[in-house]
């Protein structure tokens, strides 16, 4: 797949394209049900598909208010659009010019004389150009002059109720991780490099391989029971809080990670961890004593949880 940031790189315009946009946030089973279709009506056409998205996400650069936490980072993006074979993925940067353009130029500068866009999907609310103006029935009209076919999809339901980052942020948020795994069609993920920490972990018989947020608003905090895909590819158990560590007195947000029946090093490689279930809140301790009494309890439920004995 192709990562095009900036649209006056793109040197196959000629050939035309199947296109959607949106910020596919999470890659969640509805997303995944536009890609599918995109795929195969592109591949009826003979042509190559392309998704769009842009960066930041809009509502993140047009918002005064708190910005929605992400469920997946650019990089978890990318490479789950790479893994059901996409083309193109074209981003944009989306500054204060790229906002101001009316639908009509965005249509006519970007689909069509950038682009080629030849077979358009967009979902049935999507909206697009200056005070989000532009609709589905301005890209029908647009295609009948330009030469594009435009289709709406539905919004995707999972029994019964409408599939959406919103709704799958809203069940992290209240530790409903069956029904988030449902929803994306994997269980939720954080990938990212292992980083040095104050190396107390150690101290207590609980090294926890900490990732960094980067200040990354989180869609879920608490301790969870947690799969590991290691640097090497093998999956492992173990639990992970997302947190203050206020025993500790932490200042900023960490993702940290104990990894059952596992010595070894693993600072700056890079780890995935899919969270499975819920264990609890994070409690602030009197005493590390008391935490690492805590750690204990919460290993034997996750051991039990998973059945893996040492
Ligand atoms: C399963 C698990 C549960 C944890 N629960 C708490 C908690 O409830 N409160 C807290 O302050 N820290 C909690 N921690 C974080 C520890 O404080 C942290 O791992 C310890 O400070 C080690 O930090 P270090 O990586 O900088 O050495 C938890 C860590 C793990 C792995
Ligand atoms: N079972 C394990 N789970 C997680 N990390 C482990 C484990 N065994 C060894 N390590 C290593 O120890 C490091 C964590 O030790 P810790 O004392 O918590 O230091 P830090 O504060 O730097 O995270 C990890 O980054 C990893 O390299």
């Amino acid at each position: 797949m192709h990562l095009v940031r900036n649209l006056d790189n793109y040197t196959c315009r000629a050939e035309g394209i199947a296109l959607t946009i949106g910020n596919f946030d999470g890659l969640h089973i509805g997303h995944r049900a536009v890609l599918s279709e995109l795929k195969e009506k592109a591949r009826k056409l003979g042509i190559k598909t392309g998704v769009m998205c842009f960066e930041p996400q809009p509502l993140e650069f047009l918002s005064c208010e708190k910005i929605p936490a992400r469920l997946s980072r650019f990089r978890d993006k990318f490479l789950g659009l790479k893994e059901l074979d996409i083309d193109y993925l074209f981003c944009p940067k989306f500054n204060q010019k790229f906002a101001c353009q009316s639908p009509e130029s965005f249509i006519e500068d970007v689909l069509v004389k950038r682009l080629n866009v030849k077979l358009l999907i967009v979902g049935d609310d999507f909206r697009f150009g200056r005070m989000g103006k532009g609709g589905y029935d301005l890209l029908v009209e647009s295609g009948r002059k330009y030469g594009f076919e435009v289709y709406s999809m539905s919004s995707y339901r999972y029994h019964g109720e409408r599939v959406s980052s919103t709704v799958i942020r809203q069940l992290l948020r209240e530790g409903s991780l069956d029904k988030v795994s449902e929803m994306l069609g994997e269980y939720f993920y954080i990938r990212g490099k292992v980083c040095h920490g104050r190396k107390i972990g150690s101290t207590i018989n609980f090294p926890t391989a900490n990732i960094n947020l980067n200040r990354r608003v989180v869609p879920l905090f608490g301790i969870y029971a947690v799969k590991v895909c290691m640097p090497d590819g093998s999956m492992r158990y173990g639990m992970a809080n997302v947190g203050m560590r206020p025993t500790v007195n932490g200042t900023y947000p960490l993702l940290e990670v104990f990894v059952f029946d596992f010595s070894g090093n693993l600072y700056t490689k890079e780890i995935k961890v899919s969270f499975i279930r819920k264990l609890r809140d994070e409690i602030k301790f009197p005493s590390l004593n008391e935490l690492k009494q805590q750690i204990s309890k919460d290993e034997q439920e996750t051991r039990a949880y998973f059945s893996v004995h040492p």
